[in-house]
Formats: structure tokens, sequence, C-alpha cells
């Protein structure tokens, strides 16, 4: 495992960690100790160890994994990051100055930025990328797993959305219904309930389980495979499922929903005080 080039801090004060074995970029959630919640910091070394990965010409595939017990509990609840979110990284997917912004303004170009903007940029990585899923996959934890070309995931591992319990109708990136069947979609969202991998992997959410020490093997077995075939025609692939996607509707989905979520936002912290209606829930 590496550590940054550009700074003196050792893999494990890193937020996501980076190291390629064999054409295979590892990029690990570095946050065990809050079960790998994502602070908008932790987004954005994702989005630098993506860019290495990107620009790396021994890499031909992508494995993105959580450090620990966990893949992802979400957004981190416990940041602040929106209350104070004032930027001090250059935006990658937005054009706003964000700190004169105030307000819903405010919070909606950040979201648009940190959350929906950054999962559109990841999805569109020229390169195959392979989530490999082991305990909690919680909320925004979903939205790293899908914007994943596959996903692996260990026999003990989990799915949920619980937002609409928090006050807003799903995650920011809304690929809900078309990462499952819409009756299923329905269920998930409505009830947030725990969806086991094995269900998942019968729905097509999921492409492989394993057991959670097979994980990173598996992610070899498969980037092996990539590495046999053209990288042009790989990466053309990719682009071909991300333009079906979008011609099915999933771009405007998500764009319609997101404004939606910001409307529940609005009106949460109109009626409440805050943006979502209570902390996290188990
Ligand atoms: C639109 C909104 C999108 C979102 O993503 S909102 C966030 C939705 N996510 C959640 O509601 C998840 C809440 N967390 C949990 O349900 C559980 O946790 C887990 C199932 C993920 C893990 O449970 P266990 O293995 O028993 O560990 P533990 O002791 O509960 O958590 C370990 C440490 O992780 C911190 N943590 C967990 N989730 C979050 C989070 N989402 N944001 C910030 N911190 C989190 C805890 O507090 C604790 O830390 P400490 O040991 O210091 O008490």
């Amino acid at each position: 495992m590496d550590t940054d080039p550009a700074s003196p801090r050792s893999a494990d004060d890193l937020l996501v960690t980076y190291a390629v074995e064999d054409g295979l970029a590892l990029v690990t959630l570095n946050r065990p100790a809050a079960a790998n919640a994502q602070s908008f910091d932790l987004l954005y070394a994702l989005d630098d160890c993506f860019r290495r990965a990107v620009d790396d010409p021994d890499v031909v595939a992508i494995a993105l994994r959580g450090a620990g017990k966990h893949f992802s509990a979400g957004h981190d609840t416990a940041s602040g990051d929106l209350r104070t979110w004032t930027r001090d990284v250059a935006p990658r997917t937005t054009w706003y100055d964000h700190g004169a912004l105030t307000g819903v303004e405010r919070q909606y170009v950040a979201e648009q930025e940190v959350y929906l903007g950054l999962c559109r940029r990841w999805r569109a990585l020229p390169k195959p990328t392979i989530a490999l899923v082991q305990g909690a996959c919680i909320s925004a934890g979903l939205m790293l797993a899908w914007v994943c070309d596959l996903i692996v995931a260990s026999d003990d591992a989990y799915f949920m959305d619980n937002t609409v319990s928090l006050g807003v109708p799903g995650v920011e990136y809304f690929a809900h219904a078309f990462e499952l069947p819409p009756r299923v979609a329905r269920e998930f969202l409505l009830l947030g309930e725990r969806m086991t991998a094995q269900r998942a992997y019968a729905l097509g959410m999921v492409n492989r389980i394993v057991a959670r020490d097979e994980l990173l093997g598996e992610a070899r077995r498969i980037a092996d495979m990539i590495k046999a075939r053209s990288r042009f025609a790989v990466s053309l692939a990719k682009q071909a499922m991300n333009v079906v996607d979008d011609l099915q509707g999933k771009r405007s989905a998500t764009d319609a929903v997101f404004a939606m979520h910001h409307l529940a936002h609005a009106h949460n912290q109109a009626t409440t005080g805050r943006s979502i209606l209570m902390p996290a829930q188990k």
C-alpha cells in the first residue's frame, strides 16, 4: 500500500488509500472506525484516487472497497460538512463559488457538486470499476456501489436505503429504479429494510457473491480477464451501457429526483429547522 506522494502522512492517516497490483488499482475507503462514513474530504480524496487510476497506463481496472467491517455507512452525519461548507478545494463538477451562497441554494449547489456531480463523474470513469462490498452498504454507500460497473458482495453484505425515514425521497443519485425491478425498488425505498447480498444477487443488483476474504481474489480474477481484452473496446463497452441507461431515462430521472430531494430538504428545514428529520438510525 503506498502513501500519498504529495503528503508525508502514512497510509493509516489517509481517508482513501491507493495501490496498484498487477494492473488492478485498489482504492480503499479508509475510515474503518466510522464505518467508512463519507465526509466531503473523503469524497474528494476518493476522486483524487480515481484520477490516479485513470492516469496510470498500467491500470486496467479499478476496485473500490472499504477498510474494516463495513463498505460504507453513507454520508457522514456527524461531520457537519453541509453547515460548514465553504470549500477550500476547487469544484470539480459545478462552476459556482460555493462560499458566496446561502440558504437553500447553498445546500442545493453543494450537493450537486459533491454528491450528484461526483457520482456522475465516477460512473463515467473510462476504466471498468468493481465495487467490493462487505458488511453494511447504507444509503450514500449505495451511490458508491451503484456507480461501479460490477458489484461483488461478500456473503455477509447487506444493502439498505434509510433516507425516507430521514425525510427525503432516496439518495442524491437516484438510481434505485435502474438497479432493482420497480416493485422491489418501491419496497426498498418505502420500507428501508436491509436487503441481503443473496437477494440482491437474485435480483441482478450484485454480480457475484463470495466469502469476505475472497473479495480481493475475485477482483483480481476479473481484472485478469479484462486485461486480455482491448482497452478501447472495454472503455467503449462501458460508455455504451451508460448511453443506453441515459436513453432509458437515467440522467433525467436522477435530475428530477435530485430536485425533489431538495424540495424535501427545504420542507424539513422550514418545518423542523433541520434539512433531515432525525439522526441516522440503525
Ligand atoms: C440522503 C442521505 C444519505 C445518507 O447516507 S444519510 C446516512 C445513512 N446512514 C446511516 O443511517 C447509517 C448509520 N449507522 C449504522 O447503522 C451503523 O453504525 C452501522 C450499521 C453502519 C455499523 O454498525 P456497527 O458495526 O454496530 O458499528 P457502530 O458502533 O454503530 O459504528 C461504528 C462507528 O461509526 C460511526 N458511524 C456509523 N455510521 C455513521 C455515519 N453515517 N456518519 C458518521 N459516523 C457514523 C458510529 O457513530 C461509530 O462511531 P463511534 O465508535 O465513535 O461511536
